[in-house]
This record gives C-alpha cells, structure tokens and sequence, in this order.
C-alpha cells in the first residue's frame, strides 16, 4: 500500500517536470506565448502600482490563465496536425481555423475582463 501510495506521489512529481519543460519549450519558441508573458508582467506591474484589489487580481490571473492556457493548447493543435498532414489540407486548415478561433475567443473575453478592471481607474485618472 506504502508503495503504492509512494509510485503516485513520484508519478506526480514526474508528471510535473514533463509539464514544466512543456512550458518553457512554449516560452522558448512560441512568439504568441513570449507575448502574453510580457503581458502578465506588465499587468502584474500596473496591478500592483494601481492597487488592484483582491477579487480584480483574481479576475487578471484567470484572464492571463484563460488566455495563455488556451494559446498553449492552439500550438498543441497546430503541432498535432502538421505532424500528421504537412502538406496543405481543407480539414487541417479548418481544424487550426477553429483552434485560432478558441484563441479568438479567450483574448476577446480576457481584455473585456481587463477592461472592466482598468477603463473605471482610467476614467478616474483623467478626470479627477
Ligand atoms: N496544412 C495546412 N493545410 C491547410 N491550411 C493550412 C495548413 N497549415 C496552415 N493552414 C492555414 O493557415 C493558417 C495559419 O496556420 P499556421 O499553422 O501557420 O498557424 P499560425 O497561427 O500562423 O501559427 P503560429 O501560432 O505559429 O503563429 C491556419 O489557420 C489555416 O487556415
């Protein structure tokens, strides 16, 4: 049982360090990812300098997750379906149409949620 219970823990710590280097191969050679990382700095950077309170840092995170998250899995897609169709093909393309359009979506719905978090401040800013 002992051991049991010690093969899931090392089998979650192994599953863990395949998902990290998934990440930082991501960030090493996806231009979209590089970008929305500098975003999270940058949000992080003016969360903090505006004072963002904790339900408005919650909302960033799960917009940066949201958005990063599905990015991630777009490249995975994309690498799927040029791996079993290099050459150009209606359905591989409507595929990765639809996977760019998941993107689509979560940017979309992420800067509405930062907009909500900073047009207020910024309204606040001007005109006071
Ligand atoms: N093998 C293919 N057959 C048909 N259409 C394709 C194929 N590969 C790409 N396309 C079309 O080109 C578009 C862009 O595909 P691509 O793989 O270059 O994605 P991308 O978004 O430009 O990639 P990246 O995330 O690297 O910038 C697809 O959405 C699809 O319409």
């Amino acid at each position: 049982m002992e051991t049991k219970k010690q093969n899931f823990v090392v089998n979650r710590i192994e599953s863990l360090k395949y998902a990290i280097v998934g990440a930082l191969y991501l960030i090493k050679t996806e231009n979209a990812i590089k970008v929305h990382c500098t975003s999270t700095v940058i949000l992080s950077l003016l969360g903090y300098f505006t004072g963002l309170s904790k339900i408005e840092w919650m909302f960033q995170f799960l917009a940066i997750g949201l958005v990063i998250s599905v990015e991630a899995l777009n490249t995975s897609i994309e690498k799927i379906a040029d791996f079993i169709q290099p050459d150009f093909d209606k359905k591989i393309g409507t595929i990765k149409d639809v996977s760019a359009g998941a993107v689509l979506f979560a940017g979309l719905f992420g800067a509405i949620i930062i907009g909500f978090i900073y047009i207020p401040k910024l309204i606040l800013f001007l005109y006071q």
